[in-house]
């Protein structure tokens, strides 16, 4: 059977001291647990950028003002594929918080750890490491 192909639109929440809000997914999820950039699935007939606006009011409660696209690629996992769209967001309104019950943290931008985040995340962390060395 093929591959269903998703969309799925993600932000980097990132504060003025280069900290970073990630959310752990919930129990019951696919990847339960593990730390991810909140977003979701594109809705049909919505942008990618209009799913990051709703996912991030509806999962970590924040009115997004500005956000850029940071990573666009496809990620093959074992039942479908995931075209990805992550957003750097450093300008909204309102304080993140785990709205769905899950739990919510501020990061320092070069404590991501890859190993804790979904096999799709690798180089998007690993470009996010990268640019805390040149500081
Ligand atoms: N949000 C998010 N999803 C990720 C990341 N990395 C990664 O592999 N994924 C995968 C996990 C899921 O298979 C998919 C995102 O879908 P989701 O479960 O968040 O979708 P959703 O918020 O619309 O949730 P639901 O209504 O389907 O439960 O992308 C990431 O950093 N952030
Ligand atoms: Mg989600």
């Amino acid at each position: 059977m093929k591959k269903p192909l998703i969309k799925v639109a993600a932000g980097i929440i990132r504060n003025e001291f280069k900290q970073i809000y990630l959310t752990q997914r919930l129990e019951g999820k696919d990847f339960a647990q593990s730390w991810e950039f909140p977003g979701g699935k594109v809705d049909k007939g919505e942008t990618p950028e209009q799913a990051l606006k709703r996912e991030l009011e509806e999962e970590v409660g924040i009115f997004v003002l500005q956000s850029k696209l940071y990573e666009h690629f496809q990620f093959e996992y074992p039942t479908k594929i995931i075209s990805f769209y992550f957003y750097l967001v450093e300008e909204w309104v309102g304080e993140p918080f785990g709205r769905e019950g899950q739990e919510g943290f501020w990061l320092e931008q070069k404590q991501l750890d890859v190993g804790q985040f979904p096999p799709a995340n690798v180089k998007i962390i690993q470009r996010l490491l990268a640019e805390t060395e040149k500081d």
